[in-house]
């Protein structure tokens, strides 16, 4: 059965990036016999300027019967300015949300060439491989009351709200633990239970799931500024951490850093269906678009998750992250994670170099 796929590009950097991420699936076609078609749609800023939309009907339909959704990033300066309502970062949430998108798994993993351009020692993060599980459609992304109102006194209140249901709770706690169960068997659970209440309920449900239904995954609980310190302390006491939509927003930024950069971080963002959207963590990099400079990386690699995770295709995500490897292990290097004085190379040289190493 033919793949159906919706390819998103976005803004700034978003269809740079994109652009080798197709071409690698277009490789995967030609070569591999992975049977897909795709169709492309505008979305955030550059569907806002052609339709006066972030998230135009008939991309969200798109979305919506598509078997994966790839996504570069939204957003960006000329848009900020905006009224939140059509902002191109709504078009992202809407979409998490339409199509119930609630588990976000988001790898951080040194590659081994790399563990010289990480943020920490090279020995310190040798080895690390984690898996951040962020929630993705509930907590103070989505919680009402929201938005900004007049007081009487003519003083402005700025208001957002941090709400999670039992069952949200459960479903991504699940994820996790599954998860947990094929890696080193140990899920941490990142909360602020000391302060709010929603995240002591987090506590409290994680720890039932596991107990009732994982009791053989070892479960362990952090507060999250904690976390954020023993993730650039001791990143190696980390495997599957699992955590609210915005401690996982920030923490992912963070684990990134161990890697070398941003540029190289993945994700998936799941339902219970099977069907899912791919996109890199990071955003639209305002101050690095139109230079060819950014990372195709992070994105290529989500392809690589996107065959894992909904098109049933693990022989061909193996592929994409050992031509991921092998470009690593040549040498080549975008600037982000290029040492000093090393000779760097731009995008699209990164995507075809990676083409070139999936053909062998
Ligand atoms: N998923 C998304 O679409 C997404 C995610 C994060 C931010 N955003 C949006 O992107 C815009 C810019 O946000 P920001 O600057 O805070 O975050 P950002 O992730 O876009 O950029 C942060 C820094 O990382 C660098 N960077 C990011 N991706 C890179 C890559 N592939 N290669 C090399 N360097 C890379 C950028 O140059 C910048 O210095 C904002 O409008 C924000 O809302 C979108
Ligand atoms: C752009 C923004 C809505 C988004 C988020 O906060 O989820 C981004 O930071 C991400 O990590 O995907
Ligand atoms: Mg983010």
């Amino acid at each position: 059965m033919t793949h159906k796929l919706a390819v998103l590009p976005g803004d700034g950097i978003g269809p740079d990036i994109v652009r080798e991420a197709c071409k690698v699936l277009e490789t995967l076609r030609t070569n591999f016999g992975l049977d897909m078609a795709w169709e492309e749609a505008p979305v955030g800023g550059t569907a806002y300027d052609q339709s006066g939309h972030p998230l135009p009907e008939a991309t969200l339909e798109l979305a919506r019967g598509a078997d994966a959704v790839l996504l570069g990033a939204v957003g960006g300066p000329r848009w900020e300015a905006l009224d939140y309502s059509v902002r191109p970062e709504r078009a992202l949430l809407a979409l998490r949300k339409e199509l119930d998108l609630f588990a976000n798994l988001r790898p951080a993993k040194v590659f081994p060439e790399l563990a010289g351009a990480s943020a920490l020692k090279p020995e310190v993060v040798a080895g690390i491989d984690i898996m951040v599980v962020r929630e993705l459609t509930g907590g103070i992304y989505f919680g009402e009351p929201r938005g900004v109102e007049e007081l009487p006194d003519g003083r402005r209140k700025g208001v957002n709200t941090l709400v999670y249901a039992s069952d949200e709770i459960e479903r991504i706690a699940r994820v996790a633990f599954d998860i947990a169960r094929k890696r080193s068997g140990r899920v941490c659970s990142i909360d602020k239970a000391n302060v709010l209440e929603s995240t002591e309920l987090w506590r409290e449900v994680v720890t039932d799931v596991g107990t009732r239904e994982f009791p053989d995954v070892e479960l362990s609980h952090m507060y999250v500024d904690n976390a954020a310190m023993q993730l650039v302390r001791a990143p190696g006491q980390f495997d599957v951490m699992v955590t609210t939509n915005m401690f996982g927003d920030i923490l992912s930024d963070e684990a990134s850093m161990l890697t070398g950069s941003i540029g190289l971080l993945p994700s998936a963002s799941l339902n219970t269906e099977g069907a899912g959207m791919y996109e890199p963590i990071h955003g639209s990099a305002p101050d690095i678009a139109g230079t060819g400079k950014a990372n195709p990386l992070a994105t290529i690699l989500s392809v690589g998750m996107m065959l894992r995770y909904s098109l049933d295709e693990s022989e061909l995500a193996d592929r994409v992250e050992r031509a991921v490897e092998k470009v690593l292990e040549d040498g080549l290097r975008t600037p982000d994670i290029a040492a000093e004085g090393e000779q760097a190379i731009g995008t699209a040289e990164m995507g075809d170099a990676v083409v070139a190493a999936l053909r062998g």
